[in-house]
């Protein structure tokens, strides 16, 4: 696929990222070869592949999740609003703000509730009280566990079931305003109600947010993103719109994969 020049891109405001013909090495060992797309503002890209195949590796090359494997190494380059996410002077911590992640296993801090949310915010400087608490109130609301949690929110949010955990830390990660939000399996370890309110609230977070999401659920990718790439061993076989990587793929690999003939 080809991804236009720095210079298009940068005037192009249909992107919000891109991937560059991205190489990533852990070691020896290449996991990514070459991988090149694109990520447009208010869409949901799902990254789908067989186990192993390196979504989730890609998934965290856009926010320098990666960096903190010291034998890893990146080639080729991942842009936000055209600017090198990899440059020397980019600000890690800020870049993270932009580009926030939701993991597969909520992973609430022993606190309460409000102090989950509020976490980002503190890290961040942001110390008004009346703002802190405006600002959880709205990403509480956003991530679709308010009412809830309302009367509760000096309790420890270790307390809250499996699902509300996940939409707890989805709030956290949107307290701080990301523009994008990575979410890696989201949905994997919770049951069929709290997966449906996950999937209902992406279809609301894709009006502010851009979201890349990996799922192995074939169902769900079909259901949550307009845009599906599939991954095989390290490479990027297809991208394309969902409907029609489900329906008409061009390739006999993405045909096997979605028909579950392989994976
Ligand atoms: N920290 C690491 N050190 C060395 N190799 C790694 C590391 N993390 C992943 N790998 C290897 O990189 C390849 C891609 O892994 P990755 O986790 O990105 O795949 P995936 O498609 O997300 O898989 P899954 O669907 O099982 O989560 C695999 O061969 C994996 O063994």
């Amino acid at each position: 696929m080809n991804v236009p020049a720095q210079s298009e891109e940068q005037m192009d405001p249909e992107y919000k990222m891109s991937s560059e013909n991205l190489d990533f090495y852990y070691g020896d060992f290449k996991a990514l070869h070459d991988v090149s797309m694109v990520f447009k503002p208010r869409e949901v890209t799902a990254l789908i592949g067989p186990s192993g195949c390196g979504k989730s590796t890609f998934l965290r090359c856009l926010n320098r999740m990666n960096d903190l494997i010291p034998i890893s190494r990146v080639d080729g380059r991942i842009t936000l609003d055209g600017d090198d996410i990899y440059a020397p002077a980019v600000d890690v911590v800020m870049l993270r703000r932009k580009v926030g992640m939701v993991f597969q296993k909520p992973n609430p801090f022993p606190k309460s509730i409000f102090d989950n949310v509020a976490y980002g915010l503190w890290v961040n400087g942001i110390k008004d009280k009346a703002f802190v608490q405006e600002r959880v109130e709205e990403s509480l609301k956003q991530a679709a566990i308010w009412d809830e949690v309302k009367d509760r929110l000096q309790d420890t949010a270790l307390g809250l079931s499996g699902g509300q955990q996940q939409r707890l830390c989805i709030a956290r990660a949107l307290a701080v305003k990301p523009e994008v939000v990575l979410m890696d399996e989201p949905a994997s370890a919770l049951d069929p109600i709290a997966t449906q309110k996950i999937e209902e609230l992406i279809h609301q977070l894709k009006e502010t947010y851009t979201i890349i999401i990996v799922t192995h659920n074939m169902q769900q990718a079909a259901r949550v993103s307009d845009v599906t790439a599939f991954f095989y061993i390290g490479k990027l076989v297809e991208v394309g719109d969902t409907d029609t990587i489900f329906t008409r793929p061009g390739k006999k690999q993405t045909e096997d994969y979605i028909t579950g003939r392989f994976g």
